[in-house]
C-alpha cells in the first residue's frame, strides 16, 4: 500500500490538535499503519530546534532557517521512511505553516522560503519535480478573534501564541492564499467539535482515503 502524507494546518487555537487522536484511530481501524508527528519537531534534533524557535526572539531569516533545518531532519529520519513503508503520516503542521507564519505573519520573503523549501524537500519523492509535498492538507479555518478566545486560559502562550490578533490576521490570510492548492481542504472550524470532526471524516471518505 502506498503511503499517505496528511498535514493539519491553521492558526493557533483553530482546533486542529483536538482531532488528531480520532484521525489516528480512524486510519488504524481501516487497517493502516500510522506515523503521527509534528512540526517543528518529530526527531530529537528537530524537537531541540523547536524549543529554541518557540522561545527565543530571532530575526525572520534565522527563524526560517531553523524551521527548515528541523524539517529536513524530520523528513530524512521520519517522514520519508514512513511513507516508503506505506504508512499514513499524520503531521501537525508542515511547510504551509512556514509560508503562513514566517512569510505572511512576519513578512519574510516568500521567494526565499520557496528556495529553502526546494532545498529541504528535494529528492524525497512525491510530485513530478521530486519535492516532498503533503497529499492532503486539512486547513482548520477560524477567525483569529475566536481562536484567541478559545486559547485564553487554555494553555500558557508560547512565542507565537503571545502575538497580537493582527499577527494572526496576517497568518490566516497567508493560509487562505495557500488554500488555492488542490491538496487543501478547508474545514470550517467555527462550529462545535462534533461538526468539525464530521467535516474531517466526510472529507476523507469522499476522497477515498478511508473506506
Ligand atoms: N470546535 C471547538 N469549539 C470550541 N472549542 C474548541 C473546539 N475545538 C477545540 N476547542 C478548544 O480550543 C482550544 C484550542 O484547540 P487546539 O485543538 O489545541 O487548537 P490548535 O491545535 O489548532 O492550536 C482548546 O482549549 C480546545 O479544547
Ligand atoms: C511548522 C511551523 C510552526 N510554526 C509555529 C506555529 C505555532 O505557533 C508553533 C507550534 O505549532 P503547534 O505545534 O501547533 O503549537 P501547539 O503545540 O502550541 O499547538 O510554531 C511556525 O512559525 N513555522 C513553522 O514552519
Amino acid at each position: 500500500m502506498s503511503g499517505l502524507f496528511l498535514t493539519l494546518e491553521g492558526i493557533d487555537g483553530a482546533g486542529k490538535s483536538s482531532h488528531i487522536d480520532a484521525l489516528e484511530a480512524l486510519f488504524r481501524a481501516a487497517g493502516r499503519a500510522v506515523t503521527r508527528t509534528r512540526e517543528p519537531g518529530g526527531t530529537p534534533l528537530a524537537e531541540t530546534l523547536r524549543g529554541l524557535i518557540l522561545s527565543q526572539p530571532m530575526d525572520a531569516l534565522t527563524e526560517s532557517l531553523l524551521v527548515f533545518a528541523a524539517r529536513r531532519d524530520h523528513i530524512v529520519q521520519v517522514i520519508a521512511p514512513a511513507l516508503a513503508r506505506g504508512d499514513v503520516v499524520l503531521c501537525d503542521r508542515f511547510t504551509d505553516a512556514t509560508f503562513a507564519y514566517q512569510g505572511a505573519g512576519r513578512g519574510f520573503d516568500a521567494e526565499v522560503l520557496s528556495t529553502l523549501e526546494r532545498w529541504a524537500q528535494a529528492g524525497q519523492g512525491g510530485n513530478g519535480d521530486g519535492l516532498l509535498q503533503p497529499d492532503i492538507t486539512l486547513w482548520f479555518d477560524l477567525k483569529p478573534e475566536i481562536a484567541a478566545e478559545r486559547l485564553a486560559g487554555a494553555r500558557l502562550p508560547d512565542k507565537f501564541e503571545a502575538q497580537p490578533v493582527e499577527f494572526f490576521r496576517r497568518v490566516a490570510a497567508g493560509y487562505a492564499e495557500r488554500a488555492a492548492a488542490t491538496r487543501f481542504v478547508r474545514i470550517d472550524a467555527d462550529c462545535p467539535r462534533e461538526q468539525v470532526w464530521q467535516q474531517v471524516e466526510s472529507t476523507l471518505r469522499e476522497r477515498g482515503l478511508i473506506t
